[in-house]
Formats: C-alpha cells, structure tokens, sequence
C-alpha cells in the first residue's frame, strides 16, 4: 500500500531522543547481526509464492494446512540454501532470526516447527555418534517430530503407558500402545506431515521397566506416505491457535523396530540386552529443558511485537480531549495506556536478556556434562522451569493488555494480536505446563531452605536465605539493588512460608507427598516479605509515573528499534507507516461476504420470512 506515513507517527519520530538504530543492534547483539538478519529478512520476504491472496482466517481447516505446508517446504528448502552457503540461520543470541520471519509467512505455525525445532536437536543431543552419523544427512527423507504426550499423560511423564520391549531374538523392540489412554496425542507435524518420530516410551528388557527412552520410529512409508503397518495416526482437530501445526495422535500395535534405533549417546541396550545406565536420570528430558530456555527468547519476541502494535496504533489513534476545550488527543498521551504499554516494551528487554543468559548457561552446562560433570544441571532445570513459567504467563497477560488496549480494533483478525495471543498463551501449558513447573523450582528452593533451616553449608547462589534466617536483611532502599535486596526477601520468606506448612503437616502426620500437595499453592504464590513500607510504595508509585513521563517521546522509537518489518508483524493496527483506518477498510474489503451485493441466503431464509411478515 502506498501513500504518506501518518503525521503523528512523523512527529512522534522526531521527537526520538536515541539512536533507534544503535538500540536495535543492541537488541540483535551486534551490528553485524543486524545485517545479517536484514538480508535473511531480504532474501525470504522477497520469494513471492510465501505470500498469500487471501487472508488465511478465509480458509477451511485444510485448506490452511495445504497451505502452510506448502510454504513450509519453499521455507525448509531455502534454510537448506542458507545453511549450505554457512549462514547461521539458529543462532538464539537474535531473537529475530528466520525463525521468527516465519511468523510472517505463516501467521500461524509452520508445521515443520518441531521437526525443525526439536526433531533434529534431540538427535543431535542424545544420539551416538554413530546414529547421528546415519540420521543427520541433509538429503535425509525424514520428516520428524518430538512424540512423547499421551492421552491420558503429559505433565506426569513417568506416567507415559507406551512401551518399548526387547526381543533379544531379533534384536528390536516392539513399540506398543496398550490402552487408549496410551494414545500419544498432541505433538506437532503429526497428524499429516511426519513420517518418523522421536517417540518417549518405557523400556522393558526382560520383564524390568528402565523407565522412559527415546527411540526413533518411521511410521509412514517414504515413497507412498501412507501409516505403515501397526501404526494408528492422524490429526487431532482445530485448537485455540497453533491450527497450521498439524499436531497429531499416534497407536503403535506390536511395531518393531531396530535396537539401534534406540537414542545411545548417553544410555545404551546391547546386543544381549545388558542395559548401560546414563550418567544422570534426567539427561532423558534434555529436549525439554533447551526448549524451555529457547522459549524465553521466542516470548521476548511476541511481545516486541505486541508492543509494536499497540504503542504505533495509540500514536496514530485519537480519541477523547483531556480538556473539554482541547482538540482529541492521541490514546499515548493517557497515562493509563502508556502504564498499559510500556511495561510490554520493558517485559520485552527483560526476557530477551534472561534469555540470552539462559541461553549461554545452556552451552556451558552441557559443555560440562561433555566432560561428565553433572553439578550445574539440577541448578539450570530449576531456573529454565521457573522463568519458562513466568515468561509464558507473564508475555500472555501483556499481549492480552495490548490488544485490550488497541479497543474494539484489537479485536479484528486483522489486527495480528489475537492470533499472537493464542500462539503466546499455548507456552503456558506446552513444554512443561505452568503450576506443574514452578512446584519443581520450588522442590530445588525448598531443598536449600532444609540446609539453611539445619544450619548446614550453602552454595553461595543461597547465602541470602541464611540472611533471612539471621534477619540479615538491609532496610528498603529505593534503587535497583534495593529492589533486588527486595526480591531475595521475598523469595527466602515465601519457601519458609511454604517449608514451615510442610514440616506442620508432616508433624501432623501426613506423608510427605500429601504434605507437599497441601502446601502447594504456598509453594506456587508468592507473599510480601520484604521491608517494603507503606511510604517506600508511594515513593515508588511517583518514581513510577516520573519514568512513564520521561519514557513517552521515545515509545514509538523504542518499537521502531524491535525493527520489525511490517510483512512479519502482518497487522492492520502496527504498519511502519501508521495508515490504520486506510488497512482496515482494505482488509475488509477481502471479506469473501463483501463479494456479492446481496448474499444468496437473502433469498433463500430471510425473505421468505421478511416478505410473509409483510403479507
Ligand atoms: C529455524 C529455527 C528453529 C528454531 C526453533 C526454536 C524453537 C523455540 C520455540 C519452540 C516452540 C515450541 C512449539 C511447541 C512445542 C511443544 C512441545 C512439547 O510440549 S513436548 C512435551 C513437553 N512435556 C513436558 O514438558 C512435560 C512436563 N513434565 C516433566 O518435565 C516431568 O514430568 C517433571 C520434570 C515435571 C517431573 O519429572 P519426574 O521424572 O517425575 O521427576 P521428579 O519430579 O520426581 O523429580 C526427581 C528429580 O529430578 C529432577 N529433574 C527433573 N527434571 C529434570 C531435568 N530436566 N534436569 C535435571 N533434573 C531434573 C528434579 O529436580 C528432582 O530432583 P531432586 O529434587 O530429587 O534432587
Ligand atoms: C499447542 C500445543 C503443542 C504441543 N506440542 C506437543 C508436542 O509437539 N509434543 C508433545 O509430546 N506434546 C505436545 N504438547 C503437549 C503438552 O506438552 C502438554 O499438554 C503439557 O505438558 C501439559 O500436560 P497435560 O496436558 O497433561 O496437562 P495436565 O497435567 O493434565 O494439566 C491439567 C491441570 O492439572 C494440574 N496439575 C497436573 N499435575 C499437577 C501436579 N503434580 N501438581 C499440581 N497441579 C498439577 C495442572 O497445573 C493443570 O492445572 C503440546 C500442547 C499444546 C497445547
């Protein structure tokens, strides 16, 4: 669409304070990332078959999936260009990398998501060598996904009812599902696209279950696609977002498979059946814990995009004068909107730098577990857990804010953010649903609290709960360690809160599992524990309102600095260009029921009823 940009948005451009350019190499961590970024961006948004004629909320439930997956091919086949030309293309310090240009192209999910995102990584993480040797080949014929969910079991996972037996006398194991609750239900690229998968299933080997393992199964023929024999699977129905997923059920009756289709690298079955222990129980869910550290970064990147939307929109819209003699004035310049608003933008920062952080603990403690020292894993599932929680929930809460804050437009398909929010609100559940998550962070805090409350040496990371115990803590200070200071206080005082219930409920009688589930929702809410007074809270409230003041000429610059292109945003309400009221009228003229002057079910139901009525 052609034509000027919006006066407002010009003058709010001008009114920028900072360099919005050096703010989004900041933002890409480097300027040579920048760069790199822009031409990716450059390359793929210019291959015109990615580019749809009609919006895709006109389409059947197929027809959105035909065509996803056919851009999810253009997609893949370019990433194969791209990588074979050595670009990194998954490079997770830059949270707008191709992945996220895919949300452009699909405006919903590609469905090669987890055959990219997790099919390829399990491999390259828990399989030997000499399997990744045989799978990882770039002319592979596999389409992959991650299958571990059942009907009757996601969070539970000890609790998954596949199994896999060995028979040593063919030396394969035999994937079976024995119940309908054993159904694996939900993982994405299932119900059509796949024709492998990383199935989770208990191992049995001579009557002895060995708990979960990864094994690698084809289900669907290479050449014909079709089930192969002893595979049930398909597609489970529409959902609340994710609809170009393609996520899938799956029932295996007796499937064999090789024993060496097994993941090896840190567990293995021989050929007689001995069973290899892995160095550590859990490094089974490592798929798990590097996907809830990438989600950090990918929910930083939801909301930058929110943000952008509404923060452009309020600019651009006028409503309401704050004087009766006064001319409308733009939405921004309510108070309320920009408290509404700017905490998007600062959640934004927040969680792309927690994610980076997480991001480069990950590398350094698998590099370690490499080595064979397991100490940081425990220490990194807790935190990946507790802010994979929180930024889920967290980034949903705002991105529903903002699309509340956009009003009635906000409300439109067209303006991107209801699609946004469903796609940020499935976080809180998938990879480690929310409550379930933060009671295992609070199984770590509340360990350290045991050692504090018996006196016993901390690891430094806990000093602060001996603090608290010795009341140790400094009086309230208004500034950033004095928050911080804050924060440590109420930590420590919530697991002693919580630690306490449980110790009462254990005097009591109870066994510690019950214990633990009537302490729960102590161990999930937090309290106020900190010095924190009454006259602190006002002194912050102002220095509150001082900065939302300060941050108002530069809201549209900060958005501007996401630098996010306005084929990936695909909103009515956000374009760089801020012609808002020109878009909607110009998407609403898409609407397959604007085609024909008078709709057929005219004639058809109203009127014959209309026309008696008269009569
Ligand atoms: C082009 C580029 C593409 C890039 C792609 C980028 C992708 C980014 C975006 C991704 C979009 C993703 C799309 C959707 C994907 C959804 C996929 C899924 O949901 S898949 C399905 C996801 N499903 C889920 O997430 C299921 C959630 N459930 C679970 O993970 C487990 O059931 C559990 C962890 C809750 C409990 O497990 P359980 O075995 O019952 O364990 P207990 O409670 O008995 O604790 C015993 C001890 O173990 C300890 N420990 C535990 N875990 C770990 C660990 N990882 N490590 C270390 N330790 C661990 C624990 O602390 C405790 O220690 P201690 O106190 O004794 O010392
Ligand atoms: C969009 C989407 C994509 C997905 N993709 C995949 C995929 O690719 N592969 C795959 O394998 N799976 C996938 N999943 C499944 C997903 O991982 C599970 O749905 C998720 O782990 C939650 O498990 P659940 O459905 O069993 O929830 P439940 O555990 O049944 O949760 C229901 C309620 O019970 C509560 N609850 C459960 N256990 C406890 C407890 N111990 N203490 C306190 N409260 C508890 C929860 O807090 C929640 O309130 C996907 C799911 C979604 C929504």
């Amino acid at each position: 669409m052609g034509g000027r940009v919006n006066e407002d948005l010009i003058k709010e451009r001008r009114k920028c304070t900072f360099d919005i350019k050096e703010l989004t190499h900041i933002i890409d961590c480097g300027e040579e990332n920048t760069i790199k970024r822009k031409q990716i961006d450059n390359y793929i948004l210019n291959i015109k078959e990615l580019w749809d004629d009609v919006p895709e909320e006109y389409l059947s439930h197929k027809e959105r999936y035909e065509n996803a997956i056919k851009k999810a091919f253009i997609v893949l086949k370019v990433l194969r260009q791209l990588h074979t030309g050595n670009i990194q293309i998954t490079d997770h310090r830059t949270p707008t990398n191709v992945y996220s240009i895919q949300d452009g192209i699909f405006r919903n999910v590609n469905p090669l998501l987890i055959h990219i995102g997790l099919f390829w990584s399990t491999i390259a993480a828990q399989a030997s060598t000499e399997q990744q040797a045989e799978w990882l080949q770039p002319d592979s014929s596999m389409i992959g996904t991650y299958v571990q969910t059942e009907l009757g079991h996601g969070s539970f996972i000890r609790g998954i009812e596949t199994t896999a037996t060995y028979d040593s006398t063919t030396d394969e194991f035999i994937l079976h599902t024995p119940r309908l609750s054993a159904y694996k239900w939900w993982p994405g690229g299932l119900g059509n696209t796949a024709n492998a998968c990383l199935v989770m299933a208990q191992l049995y080997i001579n009557g002895t279950c060995h708990g979960l393992h990864i094994f690698l199964a084809q289900i669907r023929d290479f050449d014909t696609h079709k089930p192969l024999p002893g595979i049930k699977v398909g597609e489970i129905g529409p959902k609340m977002g994710f609809n170009t997923a393609d996520n899938g059920f799956l029932g295996f009756d007796n499937h064999r498979i090789p024993r060496t289709n097994m993941l090896m690298k840190n567990v293995q079955v021989l050929r007689d059946g001995t069973y290899v222990k892995p160095k550590h129980d859990k490094l089974t869910y490592g798929s798990m814990l590097l996907t809830r550290v990438t989600l950090i970064s990918d929910l930083a990147y939801q909301l930058s995009k929110a943000a952008t939307i509404a923060v452009r929109y309020s600019a651009v819209r006028r409503q309401s004068p704050i004087k009766s003699n006064e001319p409308e004035r733009q939405i921004l310049d309510f108070v309320s909107q920009q408290h509404k608003l700017f905490i998007t933008i600062a959640s934004s920062h927040v969680y792309r730098v927690v994610g980076l952080w997480m991001w480069n603990s990950h590398k350094r403690v698998t590099a370690d577990i490499h080595e064979g020292n397991m100490g940081q894993l425990p220490e990194l599932h807790a935190l990946a857990c507790c802010l994979k929680a929180i930024s889920s929930r967290d980034a949903s809460a705002l991105v529903e804010q903002c699309r509340l804050a956009c009003g009635g437009h906000g409300y439109m398909m067209a303006s991107n953010l209801p699609q946004i929010y469903a796609y940020t609100t499935a976080a809180v559940t998938y990879e480690g649903e929310y409550t379930v998550l933060l009671l295992q962070t609070a199984r770590y805090l509340v360990k350290f609290w045991r050692l504090a409350a018996e006196h016993k040496p901390l690891p430094q990371n806990f000093a602060y709960f001996e603090d608290y115990i010795k009341k140790n803590f400094e009086q309230w200070r208004n500034s950033p360690e004095g928050i911080i200071e804050g924060f440590k206080a109420i930590v420590a005082g919530k697991t002693k809160a919580a630690y306490d219930t449980l110790q009462c409920n254990l005097r009591n009688g109870r066994e510690f599992e019950e214990a633990w589930n009537m302490a729960s929702v102590q161990l999930t809410n937090a309290s106020e524990y900190s010095t924190i007074s009454r006259n602190d809270i006002e002194a912050l409230q102002s220095r509150y309102e001082e900065l939302l003041a300060l941050i108002r000429p530069n809201a549209v610059g900060l958005v501007d600095a996401f630098d996010i292109r306005d084929e990936v945003l695909c909103s009515t309400l956000g374009a760089y260009d801020g012609r808002v009221y020109e878009r909607m009228m110009e998407e609403a003229s898409k609407s397959p029921l604007n085609e024909d002057v008078v709709n057929e079910s005219f004639h058809k139901y109203i009127r014959p009823v209309t026309m008696k009525n008269k009569l």
